[in-house]
């Protein structure tokens, strides 16, 4: 049980259904077993410790107990990148041969895993083709839209529940899970609600690659790309909602998702010129802030540097892509010494050498550093006492990954502060 899977079966725990955690990873079930989680996120160990004393959840490693004891069946297993870019499904149709196998009755199997279009109809296939004997069942598609870092807040509190079904009947069974919360609920085929999941994270993609090449002409303009993007925000028809300029965005959904998109369309012979875009700028941004950052202090090879934050956004102990580690990568081949420092996040063993160690607290890792460079908007870098981290230090850049930081406030304090996008 990744993510989605610990969510979603804590969230039905915590609407007061009975809910069965099945993994084929015996160490995370057993870890879920003794109220663990595998990952960091913030609100979910509570809610596990309740609900196993509540007996709403409980875990198995076992697909016959846990296919066999339960009506309906979420499918939330990871769906990775191919080398070619297209959604790996093995997982995927792992568990649909495991619950073809042990199904004993009716079942309303339910994927909540992104998932190409198509695939909701090719499960049928591939559940039909592994039971022992005929028995039916329904799938549904009912994507699931929450963010890492705030996962049980957006399960509580969705924008949208889409549900796509070809079966009436079951569409309204898992309508009906969701009762309590209030949100819209958008009934449709399952190929549509495939296709709004990608759709989904392919557009706040492009929003962000947007932002981010306008601020790389608002470094060039001299113009506070923070400000550009506050003033946009402001009409109601653009919102103001990730418009954040940065290093890039990472994480185990958007490049994937994004590739996946592009797979597909490429399937079709349509071409998706936009989202490519969006894949080429988000790729390249880290490096074009470094080549800028790199001039203002005069070279990177053989200073000391300071990354502070490594997870792909805060909150969260997720490493998938984040852009973190291409920069980490960057420096290292430029003979930069790293020190680094993440609340949570630990670098992979892979990473450290004697050049790049880290460090427990922001003091230690920024001794004796010539500059900073924030990866990751953690809020206890915005809350640090700079004035007294400012003694640790040999040299006083701060490159802002993330625009996180007051300028004014740093540069008032004697550092040379440098943002995304002229800050
Ligand atoms: N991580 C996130 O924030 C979000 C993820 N998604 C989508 O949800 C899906 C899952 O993502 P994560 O939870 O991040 O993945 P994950 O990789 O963290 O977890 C997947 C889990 O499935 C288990 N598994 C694999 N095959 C199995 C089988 N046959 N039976 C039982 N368990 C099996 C694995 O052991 C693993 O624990 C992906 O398709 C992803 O794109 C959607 C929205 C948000
Ligand atoms: O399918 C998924 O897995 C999920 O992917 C994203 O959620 P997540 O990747 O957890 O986190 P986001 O908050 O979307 O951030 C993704 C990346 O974009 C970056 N970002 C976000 C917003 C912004 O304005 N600017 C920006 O650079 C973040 O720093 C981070 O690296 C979507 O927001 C979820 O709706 C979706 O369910």
């Amino acid at each position: 049980m990744g993510y989605v899977g610990i969510t979603t079966g804590l969230l039905f725990a915590e609407l007061g259904w009975q809910v069965t955690g099945l993994d084929t990873d015996t160490m995370k079930i057993h870890a879920l077993m003794g109220g663990k989680l595998s990952f960091y996120e913030p609100g979910l160990d509570l809610l596990l410790k309740k609900h196993l004393e509540s007996g709403n959840i409980h875990f198995t490693t076992s697909p016959e107990k846990g296919i066999r004891e339960n009506d309906i069946i979420f499918i939330c297993v990871g769906t990775p990148s191919d080398k070619d870019g297209s959604a790996d499904l093995q997982a995927v149709r792992g568990a649909a041969t495991s619950i073809g196998t042990y199904m004993n009755d009716y079942k309303i199997i339910t994927v909540k895993s992104t998932v190409p279009i198509d695939t909701n109809r090719k499960l049928v296939e591939w559940i039909t083709e592994s039971q022992l004997q005929p028995q039916p069942f329904d799938v549904v598609s009912n994507p699931e839209f929450l963010r890492e870092g705030s996962a049980l807040y957006d399960s509580l509190n969705p924008d949208r529940i889409v549900i796509g079904s070809d079966s009436e009947r079951a569409a309204q069974v898992i309508q009906s899970l969701y009762s309590s919360i209030h949100a819209p609920i958008l009934l449709t085929n399952p190929r549509t609600a495939e296709l709004i999941k990608y759709a989904s994270n392919a557009y706040l993609a492009t929003k962000i690659s947007y932002v981010n090449e306008l601020a790389r002409l608002c470094e060039s303009l001299e113009v506070n790309v923070t400000d550009v993007t506050k003033g946009m925000g402001m009409d109601q028809r653009i919102g103001p909602h990730f418009l954040k300029a940065g290093i890039g965005y990472g994480g185990s959904c958007f490049p994937k998702d994004s590739m996946a998109l592009l797979y597909t369309a490429k399937e079709q012979q349509v071409e998706l010129s936009i989202l490519d875009r969006v894949v080429a700028v988000n790729n390249s941004q880290s490096t074009h802030f470094l080549t800028i950052w790199e001039q203002k202090i005069d070279g990177f090879s053989g200073k000391t540097v300071a990354i502070l934050g490594i997870s792909f956004k805060p909150n969260t102990d997720d490493l998938r892509e984040a852009p973190a580690l291409s920069i980490i990568q960057q420096l290292q081949h430029k003979g930069v010494h790293l020190r680094v420092h993440d609340p949570i996040a630990k670098l992979p063993q892979a990473f450290l050498s004697e050049k790049v160690q880290q460090f427990e607290s922001i003091e230690t890792t920024l001794q004796h550093c010539d500059a900073v460079i924030l990866c990751s908007e953690w809020k206890d870098y915005r809350e640090a006492d700079w004035q007294q981290l400012r003694a640790h230090m040999k040299n006083y850049y701060i490159f802002d990954g993330r625009n996180t930081l007051n300028g004014k406030e740093m540069t008032k304090l004697g550092y040379a502060y440098f943002g995304i996008g002229y800050r």
